[in-house]
C-alpha cells in the first residue's frame, strides 16, 4: 500500500534519513521505533510531502508520490496527524474537524462523534480546553475526515495517561478493521507493542529490524536493549 525505497533526506549538510526501505501492506498497521533524533518524524514529514527527499522513491498503491505537494499527497489518501497533534487552540471541536472534510468522505462527522464519545460530548468547546487525550482524539478524527486509506500518526501516545493509551489502542485497531492502513511511530514501546502487526526499527535513519508482531513478541528484551534503550 505505501513503499518507501532508498529514501535519502538532508537537512543542509546533515544527512537524516540514509537509504529507508519500508513496505506497509495494505489494512496492516505497520510501527516504526527507534530512540529519540534517529529520524522518525523525518521520515512521515517526506513520505507527506512537507521535507524534499534528496533521492529514493515514496509510492503510494502503485503510484509514485515521490516529491508531490503535501496537498497532492493528502488528495492521494494519505493523513497525517502531527507529532504534538497541532489542533487549531480558537477553533471548537466541530470547526477543527472540518478543516479537513472531503465530500462523499466514509467517516462523515456523525460518524467520527460516535467513534469519540468525549468529542461529541464537547462538540462547542475550543481546542485549547481539551485534554491532551482529546486533542489526540481530535487530531484523529480530523484526519479521518479526510478519507485517507493511509494514515500516519506521529507519537500519538506522547504524555497521555495509560487508561487513554488503551482507548488510543482501540481507535487505532478499529480503524485499521476498518480498512486504513496505519504507519504507528513511536519512541514509546507500549503503544505499538498494543496495536502493531509489524514492527520495524530504525536507528540513525536507516531501518535495522522488521518483525511480525508473534516474532516481535519473542524477541523483544533483546531487541529492546541493543536498539532501544536509552
Ligand atoms: N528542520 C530541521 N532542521 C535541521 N535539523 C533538523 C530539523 N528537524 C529535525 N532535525 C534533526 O534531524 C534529526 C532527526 O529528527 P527527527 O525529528 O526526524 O527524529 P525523531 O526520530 O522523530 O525524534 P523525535 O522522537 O524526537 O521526534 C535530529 O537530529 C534533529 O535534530
Amino acid at each position: 500500500m505505501l513503499t518507501i525505497a532508498g529514501l535519502n533526506t538532508h537537512y543542509g549538510a546533515s544527512h537524516i534519513l540514509q537509504g529507508v526501505d519500508l513496505e506497509m501492506p495494505q489494512g496492516r498497521i505497520s510501527a516504526v521505533l527507534g530512540r529519540n533524533g534517529v529520524g522518525k518524524t523525518t521520515m512521515v514529514k517526506t513520505i507527506m510531502g512537507l521535507v524534499a527527499p534528496s533521492s529514493g522513491r515514496v509510492a503510494v498503491g502503485g503510484t509514485d508520490i515521490t516529491g508531490w505537494p503535501p496537498h497532492r499527497v493528502s488528495r492521494q489518501g494519505v493523513a497525517y496527524v502531527p507529532e504534538g497533534r497541532l489542533i487549531f487552540p480558537d477553533l471548537t471541536v466541530l470547526e477543527n474537524i472540518k478543516v479537513g472534510e472531503r465530500p462523499d468522505t466514509a467517516w462523515p462527522i456523525d460518524r467520527l462523534l460516535k467513534l469519540f464519545p468525549s468529542l461529541n460530548e464537547r462538540q462547542a468547546n475550543r481546542g485549547s480546553q481539551l485534554s491532551g487525550g482529546e486533542q489526540q482524539m481530535l487530531a484523529i478524527a480530523r484526519a479521518l475526515v479526510s478519507d485517507p486509506k493511509v494514515m500516519l500518526l506521529d507519537e500519538p501516545s506522547q504524555g497521555l495517561a495509560p487508561l487513554v493509551v488503551r482507548e488510543l489502542a482501540r481507535i487505532i485497531k478499529l480503524l485499521r478493521d476498518e480498512g486504513v492502513t496505519i504507519l504507528l511511530v513511536e519512541q514509546n514501546m507500549k503503544l505499538a507493542e498494543a496495536v502493531a502487526d509489524e514492527l520495524h526499527i530504525m536507528v540513525k535513519g536507516r531501518m535495522v529490524y522488521r518483525a511480525s508482531a508473534e516474532v516481535f513478541r519473542a524477541e523483544e528484551a533483546t531487541i529492546r536493549a541493543r536498539y532501544l534503550t536509552m
